[in-house]
C-alpha cells in the first residue's frame, strides 16, 4: 500500500517513517523516530529527490510505482549521499535503468566510494548555479560544503519554488501522517527535536550554515516550499526557521535561562544542583532546567546549551579528574563549538578535589568565549549548613549575570 502526499501540484512526498531504529547514525536516540524524506515531481519528465535509507526502500518504491503509475523515471536528484538518503539508489536504478543521476562531481565520487555502480552516461554533473531543465521545470543548484557531508547541495525548482535543502532544515521526529509545519504546533511539538537535530549533528559547522543561509537570502522570493530530507515541509512562517538557525549557527542563546548539569555518585553534588536550582527559582529566574548528565543522553544536553545562555557545571572529582559522563559532556561540546556562555561550577571531592580547576580549565583552554563566574562552590564530600550564603551568592550573582 502506497503512502504519499501531495506538496503541491505534481509534487508529491515520497518518504518514510522509521520508528523502530532506535540511535540515528547509532548515537542519538530517537524515542519519536525519524522521516527518511524523498519527493518526485511528475510532469513532462518525471523526477525524483533523493532516495530513504535501506531500512524504508520497500514502501518508497511501492510509493513511486504508484505516483508513476506505469510511467518511467527520468532523472534523479542526489542532493545529499549520506547511506540515509542515498542507500536505495542501486533499488531505484535497477527498477528504472533508463533514469539519469543529477549530483555534482563530489557527490558522485562518494557514490563510487560506496560502491555504487552508475554507468558514465547516466551521470549528470552539475556546478553550482547551473540551470537544467528537466521537462517543463528548470532546476538550479546551490552547494552547502560541510552542513554536512562535503558533497551536500540543495536544488530549487525555479518552476514550482521547492527547495530540496538536503539534510539543512531537517529534524528528528516521525511525521506521523503529518507532512507540513502549519500542521503541527511547531513551536510546541517540533522544535526540541528539530534544535538536538541540528545542534548535534551539524552544530560545529555554524559558519558553514551561515555561508548556506547568505547564499540563499536572494532566492528566498522564490522559494516556497522547503522540502528537508527528514522532519516537515515548510510552507509558511520561513521567518521562525531562519530566526532559529541564525542563533544556531552563530552560537547565540535562543533565551536566558540557567542548565543545571550535574554528575554526582553519592548524591551529594546533585543536592548542591538542585539546592541552587530552587534558590534561582526563589529569585524569579525564569527557565531553569536541571540535568543528571550520567542519566540524560549527552544530545539532550548539547541541545540545552545551545538554546540556553547560562551553565552551571557540577561534578565529583573521580580519580584527580573530572567525572567521566562530565568530561565526556565537555568534550561533546567542544566538538560541536559551543560557544559563547556564561557558565558556573560546583565541584566535590574527598581528599584531592580536582573537578573544579579542571572544568574551568577545561573551559578557558579548550573551548571559545566561555565565561567562567567567580563564585565556585566546593563541596567537601557533602555541602556543609555555613554553605547555603555561598549557594545564595552564586544564585545572585547567575541572576544578575541574566540581567546583563
Ligand atoms: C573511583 C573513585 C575515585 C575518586 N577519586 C577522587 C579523587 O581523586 N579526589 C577526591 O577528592 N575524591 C575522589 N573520590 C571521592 C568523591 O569524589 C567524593 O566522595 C565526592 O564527595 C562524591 O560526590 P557525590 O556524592 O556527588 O558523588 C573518588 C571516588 C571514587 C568512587
Amino acid at each position: 500500500m502506497h503512502i504519499v502526499r501531495e506538496v503541491t501540484d505534481h509534487l508529491y512526498w515520497i518518504g518514510v517513517n522509521d520508528h523502530r531504529l532506535a540511535l540515528f547514525e547509532n548515537i542519538h536516540p530517537i524515542p519519536e523516530g525519524v522521516s527518511y524524506n524523498s519527493y518526485l515531481l511528475k510532469g513532462e519528465k518525471n523526477v525524483l529527490f533523493d532516495t530513504v535509507d535501506w531500512e524504508a526502500c520497500r514502501q518508497m518504491m511501492e510509493n513511486i510505482e504508484y505516483v508513476l503509475d506505469g510511467e518511467d523515471l527520468d532523472y534523479i536528484v542526489i542532493n545529499h549521499w549520506e547511506p540515509d538518503h542515498a542507500a536505495s539508489l542501486q533499488v531505484v536504478l535497477e527498477a528504472y535503468p533508463n533514469a539519469k543521476i543529477i549530483g555534482n562531481q563530489k557527490g558522485f565520487q562518494l557514490a563510487e566510494q560506496f560502491g555504487f555502480k552508475i554507468d558514465e552516461d547516466k551521470k549528470i554533473v552539475v556546478n553550482e548555479g547551473d540551470v537544467v531543465e528537466v521537462g517543463d521545470h528548470s532546476l538550479t543548484f546551490l552547494f552547502m560544503p560541510m552542513v554536512h557531508w562535503p558533497e551536500a547541495m540543495v536544488t530549487l525548482d525555479l518552476t514550482n519554488g521547492a527547495l530540496f535543502s538536503a539534510d539543512a532544515f531537517g529534524s528528528f521526529k516521525a511525521l506521523d501522517g503529518k507532512l507540513f509545519n502549519d500542521e503541527v504546533d511547531y513551536d510546541r511539538e517540533w522544535i526540541d527535536e528539530n534544535r538536538r537535530y541540528l545542534t548535534n549533528i551539524v552544530g560545529k559547522y555554524g559558519p558553514h550554515i551561515r555561508k548556506i543561509l547568505k547564499k540563499a537570502a536572494p532566492l528566498l522570493d522564490q522559494i516556497k516550499f522547503i522540502c528537508p530530507l527528514h522532519g516537515l515541509v515548510w510552507r509558511s512562517d520561513f521567518g521562525y526557521l531562519l530566526d532559529k538557525y541564525e542563533h544556531w549557527a552563530n552560537y547565540e542563546p535562543e533565551q536566558k535561562g540557567v542548565v543545571i548539569c550535574y554528575a554526582s555518585m553519592y548524591g551529594n553534588t546533585e543536592q548542591a544542583a538542585q539546592a541552587l536550582a530552587s534558590k534561582l527559582c526563589e529569585l524569579g529566574v525564569e527557565n531553569v532546567e536541571v540535568f543528571d548528565v550520567s542519566n540524560t543522553h549527552v544530545s539532550y544536553l548539547i541541545s540545552e546549551v545551545f538554546k540556553n545562555s547560562h551553565l552551571v557545571l557540577a561534578s565529583c572529582t573521580y580519580n584527580l579528574g573530572i567525572f567521566p559522563v562530565m568530561k565526556n559532556f565537555l568534550e561533546d561540546m567542544k566538538a560541536l563549538n559551543v560557544q559563547n556562555r556564561e557558565v558556573a561550577v560546583i565541584e566535590n571531592g574527598s581528599w584531592a578535589i580536582r573537578s573544579g580547576d579542571l572544568i574551568s580549565e577545561f573551559l578557558d583552554d579548550e573551548m571559545k568565549q566561555m565565561t567562567v563566574l567567580n563564585d565556585r562552590i566546593t563541596i567537601a564530600s557533602h555541602l556543609k549548613e555555613g554553605q547555603e550564603e555561598e549557594l545564595d551568592e552564586l544564585a545572585k550573582t547567575i541572576k544578575d549575570s541574566l540581567r546583563a
